[in-house]
């Protein structure tokens, strides 16, 4: 059992799967995290691994950038491979000064420009939105561990450069919205649709607002907090 964009086998993956966009972060998490991980899929280098993170079993697997490309592997990680678990561990851009680099933000709600959700519902616009179990338990362990983070309400866009401007982008900040990623609305409407847990962890990599920015060096470090996090909510769901 392969698909066109996955050749693990049956069973290669756990139960529980840490989501980042980029492939080299899922290597790195791989290395630097994980007890005897192990490579499970390479197709098209969006690089797949299992291992163990404190004697659990868990996975990580990159989803390329974007809610088309998310959709097909957590599409087939949950109805291919039959994953229960996924936790977008991913970089946002900040809409709201007291969201400042390196926060951690959850993803309490996605809402998003994107027709991927849109198309779904007819009338109807739907708010996908993070299980509360995971949430809470990424609260409750982000305050135990003293991070700088905030929960509230992403925007995931399709869209990265505006090279013209839109018109209602600061309606969102207006509105509560406190970052902008690319993948966790439609992470969440799948896992409404198919039953299982999401939710997507972010760490605030650049602020729209202040133009404040993470240097390359400093990116890796900043995501460690993040990934123990992850790891943590991910290895108890
Ligand atoms: O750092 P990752 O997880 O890729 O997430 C963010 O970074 C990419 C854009 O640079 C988009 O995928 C966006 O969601
Ligand atoms: O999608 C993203 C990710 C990081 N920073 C942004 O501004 N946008």
């Amino acid at each position: 059992m392969t698909t066109p964009h996955n050749h693990a086998k049956p069973g290669d993956y756990a139960e529980a799967v840490l989501l980042p966009g980029d492939p080299l972060r899922a290597k790195w998490i791989a290395e630097n995290f994980l007890t005897d991980a192990r490579l499970v899929n390479s197709v098209r280098n969006c690089l797949g691994y299992t291992g163990t993170w404190k004697g659990k079993p868990v996975s990580v697997q990159a989803t390329g950038m974007g809610q088309p490309s998310l959709s097909i592997y957590v599409h087939e990680l949950i109805n291919v491979y039959g994953l229960k678990t996924l936790i977008r561990v991913g970089t946002c851009g900040g809409l709201n000064t007291k969201v400042k680099v390196r926060d951690v933000v959850l993803a309490q709600a996605a809402s998003t420009d994107s027709a991927i959700v849109r198309d779904r519902f007819g009338p109807y616009n739907f708010a996908p939105i993070a299980d509360f179990g995971l949430l809470r338990s990424a609260a409750d362990k982000a305050d135990a561990r003293g991070l700088r983070f905030h929960a509230g309400n992403m925007l995931s866009s399709d869209i990265f450069y505006h090279a013209d401007g839109f018109a209602g982008y600061d309606k969102l900040p207006a509105h509560g919205i406190i970052g902008v990623e690319m993948e966790a609305a439609a992470l969440y409407t799948l896992a409404a649709r198919f039953e299982v847990k999401a939710l997507t962890i972010c760490t605030m990599t650049d602020c729209l607002i202040t133009k404040d920015e993470i240097d390359a060096e400093a990116r890796q470090t900043s995501l460690r907090d993040m990934v123990e996090l992850a790891l943590d909510v991910a290895v108890e769901a």
